[in-house]
Order: C-alpha cells, then sequence, then structure tokens
C-alpha cells in the first residue's frame, strides 16, 4: 500500500525527504508487501532466466536474494525496476504494476544496478544533479537535495572532483547517494558490493542497515554468504526458481535440522552444489584482477 500523497507522479522531493535520510518510517504497519512477485518470469529465447518467482519483501525488511551466478538475480532486478518487461507473472513495488505503472514504481524505487553507472568525466556533484533532473526534482530544490546527498555520502569535500579519480567505494557511495535522492521507500541493490575490498564493503553495508533503521524496505541481491546472513529473510534462487525463502536460521533449521549451519551448507544440501565465488563470470574476474590498494581503480 502506498501513501496517497505520493502516489501517481514522478517524484518531487521536498527538501526535507531528500538523501535518505530523516524521514520515513513505515507507512504501513504490520508488515505488509514492498515488493511481491507472482509467478514472474523472464524468458530469453529458450532460456528460462527467472521462471515463476512467487514471493513478497515487507515492508522496512532487509531482504536477500542469494543465488550463484546465473541464477536470475539480475534480471529479477532489472523487471522489478521497469527495466526489463516480464514475460509472465506480475510484479508490484509499494502496491504499483511494474508493466502498467512503470513511471510511479520508478518513483518508488531506488536502485544501484551491478553495473557501474556513473559518468566518469563529470564530477561528483554534475553526476546528481543530472540525475536529480531526470528524477523530475524541482530546479529550485536541486542544489539542497544535492548538497544533502554528497554529505550523506561523505563526499561533499570531493565535489567537485571527477568521478574518475574515485575509489570503487566512494563511487558505490555516490550511486547509493544518488538511488536516494527522491525519496524512494524501497530501495534495489544488486550485488551492490561487488569488487570492493572488505573495508569497502563493510561500510556500504553499514549504510544500507542505518536506512534499513529509517524504515526504507531494501532488496539486496547477493552471492556472499555473511551478506545474506544479516538480512531479516533471504531468498535462495537457482537457475530462475525460488528454492527456499526464511529468515537464515529458519532456512538452516527448515533445511538441515539445525542453526550452527551455514547457508553455504543450506544452499549445497538443497542443489547438490556449491555456492561459489570460483564461478564468478568475467566480469568479477577482471574486477578482482584491477583491485589495487584494497579498493577497485578502475
Ligand atoms: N539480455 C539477455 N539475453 C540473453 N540471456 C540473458 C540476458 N540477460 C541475462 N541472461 C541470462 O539469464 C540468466 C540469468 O542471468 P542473471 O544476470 O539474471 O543472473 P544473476 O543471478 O544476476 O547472475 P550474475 O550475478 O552473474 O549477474 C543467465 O543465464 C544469463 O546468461
Amino acid at each position: 500500500m502506498q501513501d496517497e500523497s505520493r502516489a501517481g507522479a514522478l517524484p518531487a522531493a521536498e527538501p526535507a525527504e531528500v538523501a535518505g535520510l530523516e524521514r520515513r518510517g513505515p507507512a504501513v504497519a504490520g508488515g505488509a508487501a514492498s515488493v511481491r512477485c507472482q509467478g514472474l518470469t523472464r524468458r530469453f529465447g529458450d532460456l528460462t532466466a527467472v521462471d515463476g518467482l512467487t514471493l513478497e519483501v515487507r515492508e522496512g525488511e532487509l531482504f536477500a536474494l542469494l543465488g550463484p551466478n546465473g541464477a536470475g538475480k539480475s534480471t529479477t532486478v532489472h523487471m522489478l525496476t521497469t527495466v526489463l518487461r516480464p514475460t509472465g507473472g506480475t510484479a508490484h513495488v509499494a502496491g504499483f504494476d511494474v508493466l502498467r505503472q512503470p513511471r510511479e514504481v520508478r518513483a518508488q524505487i531506488g536502485v544501484v544496478f551491478q553495473e557501474p553507472a556513473l559518468d566518469e568525466r563529470l564530477t561528483a556533484r554534475e553526476n546528481l544533479e543530472v540525475h536529480a533532473h531526470l528524477q523530475g526534482i524541482r530546479r529550485a530544490w536541486v542544489r539542497e537535495t544535492v548538497d544533502r546527498a554528497l554529505a550523506w555520502a561523505e563526499l561533499a569535500a570531493r565535489a567537485g572532483q571527477t568521478v574518475r579519480a574515485f575509489s570503487g567505494g566512494m563511487r558505490r557511495r555516490l550511486e547509493l547517494a544518488r538511488a536516494l535522492m527522491h525519496g524512494p521507500r524501497v530501495l534495489v541493490l544488486d550485488e551492490p558490493t561487488l569488487g570492493l575490498d572488505p573495508q569497502a564493503r563493510r561500510r556500504l553495508w553499514e549504510q544500507v542497515e542505518t536506512l534499513r533503521r529509517d524504515g526504507l524496505t531494501a532488496l539486496v541481491t547477493t552471492h556472499y554468504l555473511p551478506e545474506a546472513e544479516a538480512c531479516d529473510r533471504v531468498a535462495i534462487v537457482d537457475r530462475g526458481r525460488l528454492l527456499e525463502l526464511g529468515t537464515p536460521a529458519e532456512l538452516k533449521r527448515r533445511v538441515l535440522g539445525r542453526e550452527g549451519a551455514t547457508l553455504e551448507e543450506v544452499f549445497l544440501a538443497l542443489t547438490g552444489a556449491p555456492l561459489r565465488d570460483e564461478e564468478a563470470g568475467p566480469r568479477e574476474q577482471i574486477l578482482s584482477f584491477h583491485r589495487k590498494g584494497g579498493e577497485l581503480t578502475r
């Protein structure tokens, strides 16, 4: 269910609402669904990348889609964020239908895609300004909105530098702040810590935790087990299918009969295959190769 005052239009973020942050708190008490997929399916020719996915992410929840490379996580994110049309089933974000109400969905959702999406030739401030205009934030509010986003990302001192000079951690923080500028209710992060060193990874994760405490709903795709362990609930997916869904403790109890196990063991028991980093695709391998001085320096 959505707050009526925010429904129906591209966001007109008010200064008090921007950059993440003080506002919010669940719009609906009692864990209403922020994201609802019903039989969600996406085919690419003969390949079914997402195969009848049915799940709900509750308001204010930190929810992980956990699965190996190629499981269909990014495809799911692309459908939820209206980038890709489902070939079957339905999906709703904050009560809006991704197919019939894409504009409303985009107003309610903030996204950090797996692929870096900053313009390296622009400064941090310019990157945010472009996005503010694209998001329909009123001209009179752009300056304050961008200032707050930069401060939130702890990049105010670097606002005038081109992104080319930024480390992987800084880029990710900037992308996260950008995703929040229009005051979305739901944040979707597709492998947000991919290619980051442990310190940058931890920092980003702390920011996600803070946002969650502020009432934001967060859906995170990952194949890093410690990140999934930190989530309220985890959906384990493989080959486009949902295998199990529950809190980490529930999954371990249900699948293995003991809570002392790891999610890796749960995955292994479900699929007979480990959830390995070695299965990383070429991009992950390239990113690993280019890691330097602790952070990604591409
Ligand atoms: N545009 C596309 N055209 C054809 N096949 C695609 C396309 N996008 C994804 N796929 C295929 O769909 C399957 C699911 O891919 P997807 O990227 O959603 O998985 P993932 O779980 O996000 O993995 P990764 O972490 O590697 O991105 C893979 O087999 C992939 O090759």
